[in-house]
């Protein structure tokens, strides 16, 4: 791998964050707006087409892939010693061999943040110190968001006095499904103000808001209020990020930054699992907003074990078995 490819993967690592100030709330701007299902399904399936790519630049994608990804666990089962391996493999998320194998040498790759459950904030901040690893944690009564407003604001503010600097909330669906769009503007604003300096990204939950003009109306409503990313799902929900949410989402904040000049991240979540998946979203975001938001400041996964099989992958395309089905344009 050339040192220009290899230099890229660590320096969007290190750009300050993007924020969004927000805007007051204009239904205007969105209520015209109808996503036309069978144009945007049209447009997803060109992204999963095989096509081939040099393997030196397959592996600088899949090393970008990996700076991206919140290294997530959010389970019933989660400890404070299984927080701590998560964030020892954030530290050094590709074996050092690999990387020699690839000419990279010491990177100082990382991952770009660790999510975890309130309740682990703490042990994650402690295992990541000496770093520049956020941690995230989901807040707001994650996953459904089903309790009273003052509690979520109380998890957002403890949240962030745990450590955290980034607070997944999730978004209240019934908002959406009832057309409740100054009050779902209201409510993430009031979320965006109890996190402070912390970056917010709003779950919208895509899969339960039954339509794809919802996804872009909701979308749009987030940002107004001061969202820094939107981002598909919890990973809870029947189904979770999908190439159709993501093109109706990044076409939102791809408008949403001609109308303020403001950059908005883009964070797809759930289900995410194949280094193949992983280059059909970053090729995604080139197509649709530029190179531009391939950075961590402005992309990520939300993904627990998307890594593990980058890793192998990346480990195949040293031994050369690195499979035909995983090639695929993203440069
Ligand atoms: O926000 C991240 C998701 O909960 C991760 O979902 P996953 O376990 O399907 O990768």
């Amino acid at each position: 791998m050339s040192n220009s490819q290899s230099s890229n993967v660590q320096s969007i690592h290190d750009k300050a964050p993007e924020r969004n100030p927000g805007m007051d709330f204009d239904p205007g701007v969105f209520a015209g707006l109808r996503v036309n299902r069978s144009a945007v399904e049209r447009r997803a399936a060109t992204l999963g087409k095989r096509r081939t790519v040099k393997k030196d630049y397959q592996a600088a994608w899949l090393l970008k892939a990996v700076s991206c990804i919140d290294l997530t666990t959010l389970a019933g089962d989660d400890t404070p010693g299984k927080v701590r391996r998560l964030c020892q493999k954030a530290r050094r998320p590709v074996r050092q061999d690999i990387l020699d194998g690839l000419g990279v040498g010491d990177l100082g790759l990382t991952v770009g943040a660790v999510c975890v459950y309130h309740n682990l904030i703490g042990v994650a901040v402690e295992a990541l110190q000496g770093t520049n690893i956020p941690v995230a944690a989901v807040s707001t009564g994650f996953p459904a968001g089903q309790i009273p407003l003052e509690l979520k604001l109380a998890q957002v503010r403890d949240a962030v006095k745990a450590g955290a600097s980034e607070i997944d909330i999730v978004i209240s669906r019934s908002r959406v499904l009832t057309g409740d769009w100054a009050g779902l503007y209201y409510e993430v604003k009031a979320f965006r103000e109890a996190c402070g300096d912390a970056h917010m990204k709003s779950i919208l939950a895509t899969g339960e808001l039954a339509t794809l003009t919802h996804v872009a109306h909701a979308s749009w409503v987030c940002m107004m209020a001061g969202s820094d990313f939107i981002k598909t799902s919890t990973g809870k929900e029947a189904v979770n990020a999908t190439l159709p949410f993501s093109l109706v989402m990044v076409r939102a904040i791809r408008d949403y930054y001609a109308l303020t000049g403001c950059r908005v991240g883009y964070k797809p979540a759930g289900g995410i699992s194949k280094a193949k998946e992983a280059l059909e979203y970053l090729f995604l975001m080139k197509e649709e907003l530029g190179r531009e938001w391939l950075s961590p400041t402005l992309f990520r996964f939300g993904a627990s074990s998307l890594l593990g099989d980058i890793e192998r992958q990346l480990e195949h395309h040293l031994t050369g078995s690195y499979s035909a089905q995983h090639r695929h344009p993203v440069s």
